[in-house]
């Protein structure tokens, strides 16, 4: 904890915390929502939330003020919560309309027993995506979305192995794994090897075809050979980022 003054007895008190991560615990319930086809582990959980969350949810992104969205190439996103930092994420309070997720989620046992404090949202148009990518360290490492609006492709991808990397150039092609179909109202929680080692990404398509290659097309309720048209999607990522600068401003007179 540091103490800082001001000459006019301002005192502004800056504690640190740094919270410790432990190792993942789901609850018993969610065992059955282990997709068993997918490396460990994957949760997928169809119908989450009931259609009329989906467009509350929905009305309060679009709602939010236009300041809050920020346009990357292929997406536009929200974040709230704060911005995930090395040396501490400063908290910023997360509205009500998410905080309730965010604790729903927490109380699965998600976060080992830590509640989320970040949220991404993410807008996706038909034929817009988001490269193969790790979520990486500054975050517990879990992930969990809920899903709004349309269906996507979720794609897996093994790491550039060194020994690769020092001869033949690896293809995205040839280091995908497998993709998983999530659905509109569905709750997806990765964790352990599916997010620390393998990357993820959603390629820019309008339309997907169920192969055999999307792992979870039983516990979504596919059928082989399908098409599906993508519509706009929003993704909301729910997580816990441990590392938080909790600043405390005092104010007063000595
Ligand atoms: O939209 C999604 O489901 C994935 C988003 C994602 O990978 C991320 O925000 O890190
Ligand atoms: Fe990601």
């Amino acid at each position: 904890m540091t103490g800082l003054s001001d000459q006019n007895g301002i005192c502004i008190k800056v504690l640190m915390s740094k919270e410790m991560e432990h190792p993942a615990c789901i609850l018993e319930e969610l065992k059955q929502f282990v997709v068993k086809d997918a490396p460990p582990t994957v949760y997928y959980i169809p119908d989450f939330i009931s259609e009329d969350e989906e467009s509350y949810l929905l009305q309060q992104v679009y709602k939010s003020p236009k300041t809050k969205w920020t346009q990357l190439s292929g997406r536009r996103l929200q974040n709230w919560g704060g911005l995930p930092h090395p040396k501490g994420m400063l908290a910023e309070k997360i509205p009500d309309w998410l905080r309730t997720y965010c604790e729903k989620i927490s109380s699965l046992g998600a976060f080992s027993g830590k509640t989320a404090n970040h949220v991404l949202v993410n807008e996706y148009k038909p034929g817009e995506g988001i490269m193969p990518h790790e979520d990486g360290p500054l975050y517990h490492p879990t992930v969990t979305t809920i899903s709004l609006g349309s269906h996507t492709f979720l794609d897996f991808y093994a790491p550039i192995s060194s020994q690769e990397a020092a001869g033949a150039p690896q293809t995205e092609e040839s280091r995908f794994l497998f993709s998983l179909l999530v659905k509109p109202r569905s709750l997806l929680i990765l964790q352990d090897e599916t997010y620390q080692r393998l990357l993820h990404g959603i390629r820019p398509r309008a339309q997907d075809t169920l192969t055999d290659k999307v792992v979870n097309r039983s516990a979504a309720g596919a059928v082989p050979g399908e098409t599906l048209t993508r519509g706009t999607r929003v993704s909301l990522t729910i997580r816990h980022v441990p590392n938080v600068m909790k600043t405390k401003l005092v104010l007063g007179r000595k």
